[in-house]
């Protein structure tokens, strides 16, 4: 947990750094994405080494979001430059006088190209999740679990960009520009293993005492407050709120981007997190690893619509029915049973 914590850490930094050098142009512009993917290499990067030094007997094995074909080929090159300056800038500051050169940072890259499995263990990354976020100025994500045998063991989800306090209704979307992090009271780093339950840090201030979180006690649809991503093209917002007014939810969605939403929901701020993509689409491992295993801790649940709890043991890929539903216990039930009704599986 120590090297998890310290290779999040160190991440957020590095992708810290990235989001305040962007230019008026870059926040705006969704066109130019040289930014975000400068940040996202390097973020893998920087934890796959810092992990791989904590235990240099044994070969990682790593599931991550990225591997390292474009940056091999030579219109990559320039690109590769640049993430690995980037990356050499973070690992000064953790192994003064180590410099990796950019064939170094090729090899680590694809560390992460272990396709997981039911045994043994293997690191689950995603080193920024909400790209779009990250470059909109918004809330973003370095998100890292482990696999143990299938089982997701332990998460830790770095939050740059979240309050400590509590999070406003109009603070997703629009609101939290104002409120980044490098204010004292801004970045989160959430972190559990299994059967220690779920705990809550200052994301810039590692001396800092972590505080147990726990999810809310909302039984009743009236009382609670659900999350959803920015964009509906990753989750329908139609079918979401077709479900929380089945529950008789009162308050608007908070829409935020990224794994954020499952920190939310394990220290009570948000009660219910609901994401139903398109179809077609298949949900990555990374992209809830952490962020499950840290609501379950809070005790809470994490299951699919039709309410089976996640499966991480199946490679790359979750095997799901459809859709992803995160509440308590009680407010659970009563979502997955207004599932069956309101959006039956196609
Ligand atoms: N078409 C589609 N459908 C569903 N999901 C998708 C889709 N495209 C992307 N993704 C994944 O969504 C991840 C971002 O999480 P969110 O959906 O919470 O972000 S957002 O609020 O919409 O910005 C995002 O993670 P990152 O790529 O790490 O940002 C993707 O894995
Ligand atoms: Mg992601
Ligand atoms: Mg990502
Ligand atoms: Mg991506």
């Amino acid at each position: 947990m120590a090297s998890a914590k310290e290779a999040v850490r160190l991440a957020s930094r590095l992708c810290q750094d990235v989001q305040r050098q962007l230019s008026a142009e870059e926040r705006v512009d969704k066109k130019d994405d040289s930014p975000v993917t400068v940040a996202d290499y390097g973020a893998q990067v920087v934890v796959a080494w810092s992990l791989q030094r904590a235990d240099p007997a044994t070969r990682l094995s790593m599931v991550a979001e990225e591997d390292s074909a474009e940056l091999r080929t030579p219109a990559g090159r320039a690109m590769l430059e640049r993430i690995t300056a980037l990356v050499n800038s973070v690992v000064a500051t953790a192994a003064p006088g180590e410099v990796l050169s950019p064939e170094q940072v090729l090899d680590i890259i694809d560390l992460g190209a272990s396709q997981g499995g039911p045994s043994g263990r293997h690191w689950v990354l995603d080193p920024i999740d909400g790209t779009r976020g990250f470059v909109g100025m918004r809330q973003y994500s370095v998100c890292l679990g482990m696999l143990q045998d299938g089982e997701v063991v332990l998460g830790v989800l770095g939050c740059p960009n979240l309050p400590q306090g509590p999070v406003g209704d109009d603070d997703g979307a629009a609101g939290s520009a104002q409120r980044l992090s490098g204010d004292a009271d801004v970045g989160c780093l959430f972190f559990s293993e299994r059967g220690q339950g779920a705990w809550v840090e200052p994301l810039w201030n590692a001396d800092a005492a972590p505080a147990p979180v726990r999810v809310a006690e909302v039984t009743e649809g009236a009382e609670a407050r659900f999350m959803e991503s920015v964009e509906s093209r990753h989750s329908s917002h139609s079918i979401n709120a077709a479900l929380a007014r089945e529950l008789g939810v009162v308050r608007p969605p908070l829409r935020m981007d990224s794994q954020v939403k499952y920190g939310l929901l394990s220290r009570g701020c948000g009660t219910i997190f609901m994401r139903f993509p398109p179809a077609t689409y298949k949900e990555k491992i990374w992209d809830h690893a952490a962020g499950f295993v840290i609501v379950e801790e809070a005790g809470g649940r994490v299951t699919d619509a039709a309410g089976v709890r996640l499966d991480f043991s199946k490679g790359r890929f979750l095997a799901l029915d459809r859709g992803i539903i995160a509440a308590p216990p009680a407010l659970h039930e009563k979502l997955v049973a207004a599932a069956a009704k309101v959006a039956p599986k196609a």
